[in-house]
């Protein structure tokens, strides 16, 4: 692929098998959750979810969406419990959209597809790094929360605010003392499943944990999203939305709950 891979009908996830095959694999993400048809397990833990805001390291425009990285040389911004075993360090967060409120989402709820899905990426410390934890079957958990229209968030605008430093593919900022914990929310429920990054290289190394209550963005904070480019100072501008990759095969995986 001469271009790059990206969401646009030349380059986007419909090509993507072309240059990483993988993205015909059996474990592939995102998937629609059937609630109905997930399997309640009590043996499930509870997540815990330990964050230090000093961790916060910058804010990134990567082209295909943005990132808030973390300082991950130490076990001080963790995952634990839940699916998962051992300590999984917080490694970025980012988020994917839609060019308006009725798609956005990579995770669908029944077919339903949200505005918006927030991923925080967490790598197993059983791996030397997170590139090479990024390879393994139980490398990577991610945790996604759907965003749903309402009332502006709060805690959300903080990210939001950043924004205007990043507009363009490639651009950071610096972006201090931000806990995701506030982007959590009240609910502990959620469903888990074994899948796959849902950006290339499309690794199959992924667990996920998709947090069933969804979190509040209203409109105007959309819209915020929306205002950033997936092109570099000096190109042709293109809006930065629809950065989703739809539902992929179940292939006979299970899907549990953590709730009944
Ligand atoms: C390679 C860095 C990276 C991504 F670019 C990414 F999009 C995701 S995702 N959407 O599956 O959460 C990751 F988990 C991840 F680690
Ligand atoms: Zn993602």
């Amino acid at each position: 692929m001469s271009h790059g891979w990206g969401y646009e009908p030349t380059n986007g996830p419909d090509t993507w098998a072309a240059d990483f095959p993988i993205a015909d694999g059996n474990r592939q993400s995102p998937i629609n959750i059937i609630p109905k048809e997930a399997h309640y397990d009590p043996s499930l833990k509870a997540l815990k979810i330990s964050y230090d805001p000093s961790n916060t390291k910058g804010i990134l425009n990567n082209g295909h969406s943005f990132q808030v990285d973390f300082v991950d040389d130490t076990d001080s911004s963790t995952l634990t419990g839940g699916p998962i075993s051992g300590v999984y360090r917080l490694r970025q967060f980012h988020f994917h959209w839609g060019g308006s409120d009725n798609r956005g989402s990579e995770h669908t709820l029944n077919g339903i597809k949200f505005p918006c899905e927030l991923h925080l990426v967490h790598w197993n410390t059983k791996y030397p790094s997170f590139g090479e934890a990024a390879e393994k079957p139980d490398g990577l958990a991610v945790v996604g929360v759907f965003l749903k229209i309402g009332a502006a968030n709060p805690r959300l605008q903080k990210v939001l605010d950043a924004l205007d430093a990043i507009k363009n593919k490639g651009k950071q900022t610096t972006f201090a003392n931000f806990d995701p914990r506030t982007l959590l929310p009240g609910s502990p429920d959620y469903w888990t499943y074994e899948g796959s990054l849902t950006t290339p290289p499309l690794l199959e190394s992924v667990t996920w944990i998709v947090l069933k209550e969804p979190i509040s963005v209203s409109p105007a904070q959309m819209a915020k999203f929306r205002s950033l480019l997936f092109t570099g100072d000096g190109e042709a501008p293109c809006y930065m939305v629809d950065n989703y990759r739809p539902p992929q095969p179940l292939k006979g995986r299970l899907v549990r709950a953590s709730f009944k």
